[in-house]
C-alpha cells in the first residue's frame, strides 16, 4: 500500500526536548530539521542531535526525514553522511533549484550509501522547491531521479525570491499550481507549505481545505496542534467511505467475471475512479474510521 503523507512535522534539530517527544505527536513523517531552524553557531550541536534521535527505538515506526543544509554550505555534505549514517529513510533537499541539484546529491548519497553498507538507492529524496527558478524547473526537478517520493513548495523563501509576502494565497497561486502538475507528471507526492500563524486555526483550515481540494497529499507542519486539525481536513465523510467501497466491490467483481468495462448505479468505473476509491480509503484507514 503506497505510503500516506499528510502531515510531515518540522522539528527543529537543535530542541533537545522537541526531538526527545515529537514521535507522541504521530504525525505522518517526522521532519528534523538542520536547515534554517538552526543557527549557523549551532549547526554541528543540531547534526549530533539528529544523528542520535534518528537511531532513538521510539522513531523506529516512524518515516524519518532530514532536511540538510544546501551542498553548496559548508554544512550540507556533513548533514548527508550523519544522516544517512543513522538511518534516515527520507533527505529533504531545500532550495532546489534545478534538477542538477539532484544529481549532485544523488552522487554523494550512492558513495556513502556503499561506505556505510546500506542498500544503493534506498535513502530517498524529497526536493523542496523554494523560488521563481525553482518553480519555472518543477517538471525537471519531479523526474530528476526514481529516489524521489514528492516535491514541496516552500512559500516563505518563494515569497521573497518573488518579492511578495504571504496573504490570502493569491501570491501563491501559480506556484502551488505547477509544483502539483509537476509532481502527478512525475508520479510522486505534492506537498504544501507551511502555514506560521499556529494560533489562527481558521486560516489555517481555510488553506488545508483549498490545498486538499487541490489534490496535495499534504502540508509541512511547524507545530503539533496543527497534526489533528489537517488529518481530519483529510478524513473522509462516511458517504465517501461507503461510495469507494461500492467502487472497489464492482471493480472486483468486473475483474472476476472479466469485464473490461464496469458500471455502478449506471457510472463508467475506470481507473481513476478506482485509484481515487482506494485513496479515500486510505485515509479512512488511517483516521481509523474504516478497517
Ligand atoms: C512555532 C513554535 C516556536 C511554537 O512553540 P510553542 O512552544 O509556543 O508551541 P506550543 O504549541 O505551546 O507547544 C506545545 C508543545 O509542543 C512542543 N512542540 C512545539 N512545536 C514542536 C515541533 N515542531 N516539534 C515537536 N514538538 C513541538 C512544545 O515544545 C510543547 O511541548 P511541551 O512543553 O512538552 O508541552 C514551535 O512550534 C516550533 O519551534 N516549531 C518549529 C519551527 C520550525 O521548525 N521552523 C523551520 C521550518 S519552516 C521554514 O524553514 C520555512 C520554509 O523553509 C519551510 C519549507 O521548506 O517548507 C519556507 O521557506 O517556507
Ligand atoms: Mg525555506
Amino acid at each position: 500500500m503506497k505510503k500516506l503523507r499528510r502531515s510531515m512535522l518540522f522539528v527543529p534539530g537543535t530542541s533537545a526536548a522537541m526531538l526527545s517527544t515529537a514521535f507522541i505527536y504521530r504525525p505522518d513523517s517526522i521532519m528534523f530539521d538542520l536547515e534554517d531552524a538552526v543557527s549557523v553557531h549551532e549547526k554541528d550541536a543540531g547534526r549530533l542531535l539528529v544523528f542520535h534521535a534518528l537511531q532513538h527505538p521510539m522513531y523506529r515506526d516512524i518515516e524519518k526525514v532530514v532536511r540538510i543544509n544546501a551542498l553548496t554550505t559548508p554544512f550540507g555534505l556533513k548533514d548527508l553522511h550523519a544522516a544517512v549514517h543513522a538511518g534516515a529513510d527520507v533527505i529533504r533537499l531545500p532550495k532546489t533549484d534545478s534538477p542538477e541539484d539532484i544529481y549532485a546529491l544523488e552522487t554523494h548519497l550512492e558513495a556513502i550509501e556503499k561506505a556505510c553498507g546500506r542498500q544503493v538507492g534506498s535513502t530517498r529524496l524529497m526536493a523542496a522547491i523554494e523560488s521563481a527558478t525553482g518553480v519555472i524547473n518543477a517538471v525537471a526537478i519531479a523526474r530528476s531521479s526514481p529516489r524521489l517520493i514528492g516535491i514541496a513548495l516552500a512559500a516563505f523563501d518563494y515569497v521573497m525570491d518573488m518579492q511578495t509576502e504571504r496573504g490570502d494565497g493569491t501570491e501563491l497561486f501559480y506556484a502551488r499550481c505547477a509544483v502539483l502538475h509537476a509532481a502527478r507528471a512525475a508520479g510522486i507526492d505534492a506537498f504544501d507549505v507551511v502555514w506560521s500563524d499556529i494560533n489562527d486555526e481558521q486560516g489555517f483550515l481555510k488553506e488545508t481545505d483549498l490545498i486538499r481540494r487541490m489534490g496535495f497529499n499534504g502540508k509541512s507542519l511547524i507545530n503539533p496542534r496543527q497534526i489533528a486539525l489537517l488529518h481530519q481536513a483529510f478524513t473522509p465523510t462516511p458517504q465517501e467511505v461507503e461510495q469507494a467501497k461500492q467502487v472497489i466491490e464492482a471493480a472486483s467483481e468486473g475483474e472476476k467475471q472479466g469485464l473490461g468495462v464496469v458500471s455502478l448505479n449506471g457510472k463508467m468505473i475506470d481507473a481513476p475512479i478506482i485509484n481515487h476509491a482506494q485513496t479515500v480509503l486510505e485515509r479512512a484507514a488511517a483516521s481509523g474510521l474504516y478497517h
